[in-house]
């Protein structure tokens, strides 16, 4: 159920990624000034060619100017490469900036958004379309206004040395430039749809990698590639679409040139002839309209190639406009029937609760719906006690997960309250919430990293590798550990190092290294061998001493071994009691354990 409907939304997050970079101006500020001095020495080179030619005719030394017209030929070209240099470090630090905000950003986002969005899509906003918005800085700051301005020069200075020639150049690239504007028209939209169809493709190959067992014991690789090759197909399709038309762009204004050239030669005879033009003057004209096709044609690619960017960067707005966990429930903006001393008398004082004996998680006439229809909290109200095993028991579909996620505030509550150490979840600090508990998913899923990382994970002070390692011993672990090549350095986490128990010890390990007061457990459906079993029950034993466990059970060794039993069903709790209590009274409970609605291994003796 939606957190609150009545908060107004914020507004859009917008990346300003041209005002991020003209900020940055340790990097901005000389890119500028070096592209203002290349232009500048591009735009004088023709005239000292006027004044080397007049030399020629005048028999004067051109010596000073032909070495003037290399000095400023080099300057200009090492200008421009320090120009492009700095700029692209300045690109660089903002696609980096860009992508640690979007990387931090996805992480906080809630779980059903984070679901909803996709990992190929989250992954290709921080990888393709962060590395998109570097045009944005390329064509944006220098290259496009530099463009704009050597053209706009180029023709003045082409209009003072002859204004007729220059009517009957501008004739012909405006028809040139009629045809290009026909021909980039459909380009936006052909790399949008593109970037769309390579978002799509990562969504479906993360996807397949992460079912990667089951794509293969179904044999479908070649129908999942297949899927996969479309996504790749549209991708290609659009940006064929694109190329097609972006490839006459450089013609047409070549031809454009050729077209004008033709026009100024035969131009140039009445000129010429009048005298109203000189033959020195003639050829730095000519030097200048065969320098104006470079800038004319960036500026007519720099124009797509920049909406191609800001496209990008829409995109990776769209992530950032989504609402992380703190936004969507905080403590300020949600409510929950307790006046804010109350609320902050029953979250400060958790331990007092505790010595009260109050209980660890309390669910008060809780409401959720996932899709706003059905309801997979209805009305649920029931409370684990401080220490020992709560079993939450029910057929699929009950609503056992959803309790977990909303113990952990995955979820918020959309009526009723959840209260962990006797305080609302909406009222904890998020981090100070889950600080209190910790959890551990059916699959019991480890980082990529090293042993050392993931069983510190998340926590922020060091702590003494004699305690990792008895952490190690009590779920059996230390000898596993030991015999990889780096010990606790030995990287661990991509599927292929561990054993499925090994995996479950180190995620137990983890959890018995934190403070936390309640551990949530999702059982593990597939089958564990029993000796695997044993050492789970053990450890869940010794982490119940003095914490409270909330196991969603799927064994029945696990239930029997629980000292509190929940049975849910439809959202809602039929019954609380002990194993035998709920044998006799409860008759979907005995279903249960009878493994008739639930896939409960039934053992002998129950
Ligand atoms: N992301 C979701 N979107 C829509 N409905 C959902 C979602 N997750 C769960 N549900 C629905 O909410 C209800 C409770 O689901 P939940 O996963 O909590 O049940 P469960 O008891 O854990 O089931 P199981 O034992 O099969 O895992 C079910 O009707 C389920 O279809």
């Amino acid at each position: 159920m939606p957190a609150d409907q009545t908060r107004p939304k914020p507004p859009r997050p917008r990346l300003r990624v041209l005002r991020q970079v003209v900020r940055d101006g340790r990097n901005t500020v000389p890119a500028v000034l070096l592209a203002l001095a290349a232009t500048a020495a591009t735009l004088t080179v023709p005239l000292v060619v006027r004044r080397v030619v007049n030399g020629f005719t005048e028999h004067r030394s051109v010596t000073g100017s032909v070495m003037l017209m290399t000095t400023l030929a080099l300057f200009g070209a090492v200008a421009a490469a320090l120009s492009s240099f700095l700029l692209a470090r300045a690109g660089e630090s903002m696609v980096l900036t860009v992508r640690q905000r979007v990387v931090a950003h996805a992480l906080r986002l809630p779980l059903p958004g984070a679901r909803r969005l996709g990992a190929g899509e989250l992954v290709a906003r921080v990888t393709s379309d962060s590395a998109q918005l570097r045009s944005v800085v390329d064509i944006g700051v220098t290259q496009l206004p530099m463009a704009t301005l050597t053209v706009t020069a180029t023709l003045v200075i082409m209009g003072l040395l002859d204004w007729v020639l220059l009517l009957i150049v501008l004739g012909t690239f405006s028809v040139a430039g009629l045809a290009i504007a026909v021909f980039v028209k459909g380009i936006r939209h052909s790399t949008a749809a593109q970037q769309e169809a390579i978002g799509e493709l990562a969504q479906r190959f993360t996807s397949a990698l992460g079912a990667l067992a089951t794509v293969k014991a179904c044999r479908a690789e070649a129908q999942v590639t297949d899927a996969i090759g479309d996504d790749a197909t549209s991708a290609a399709g659009s940006a064929v679409s694109a190329a097609r038309r972006q490839a006459f762009v450089t013609p047409i204004m070549g031809l454009g040139q050729q077209l004008a050239l033709i026009g100024v030669v035969l131009g140039s005879g009445a000129r010429l002839a009048s005298g109203a033009l000189s033959v020195a003057g003639f050829a730095a004209f000519l030097l200048y309209l065969l320098q104006l096709i470079a800038p004319l044609t960036l500026v007519a690619n720099g124009v797509s190639r920049l909406q191609l960017g800001f496209a990008a960067q829409s995109r990776i707005e769209d992530v950032l406009a989504e609402e992380t966990e703190d936004a969507v429930s905080s403590p300020q903006g949600q409510g929950d029937g307790k006046t804010e001393g109350e609320a902050r008398a029953a979250g400060s004082a958790p331990e007092g609760n505790a010595e009260a004996g109050g209980a660890a998680v309390e669910f008060e006439q809780v409401v959720f719906s996932h899709d706003g229809e059905r309801r997979a909290a209805d009305a649920l109200s029931f409370a684990v006690p401080r220490h020992g095993v709560t079993a939450l028991v029910g057929p699929s579909g009950a609503g056992k997960t959803t309790a977990l996620d909303l113990i952990e505030r995955f979820l918020v509550p959309g009526g009723g309250a959840v209260r962990v150490l006797g305080r609302d979840t909406r009222r904890w600090p998020l981090h100070d919430l889950r600080a209190q508990v910790a959890y551990l998913d059916q699959a019991f899923t480890l980082l990529e990293g090293t042993v050392r990382e993931n069983l510190l994970l998340g926590r922020a002070t060091p702590v003494a590798d004699d305690a990792l390692w008895a952490a190690l011993t009590a779920v059996g672990l230390d000898d596993a550990i030991i015999r990889l090549p780096q010990g606790l350095g030995s990287t661990v986490g991509r599927a292929d190092d561990l054993s499925g128990g090994q995996r479950q010890r180190l995620a137990l390990a983890r959890v018995l290294l934190t403070d936390a007061s309640v551990v949530l457990l999702d059982e593990p459906t597939s089958q564990l061998d029993s000796i695997n079993e044993n050492r789970l029950r053990d450890v869940i034993e010794r982490l119940s001493r003095d914490r409270a466990v909330v196991v969603v059970a799927h064994r029945i060794s696990t239930v029997r071994q629980a000292h509190h039993i929940v049975v849910l069903d439809e959202g809602r709790c039929l019954d609380t009691g002990t194993h035998d209590e709920l044998l006799d009274r409860c008759g979907t409970y005995a279903e249960l354990v009878r493994g008739q609605r639930l896939g409960l291994r039934v053992t002998a003796g129950v």
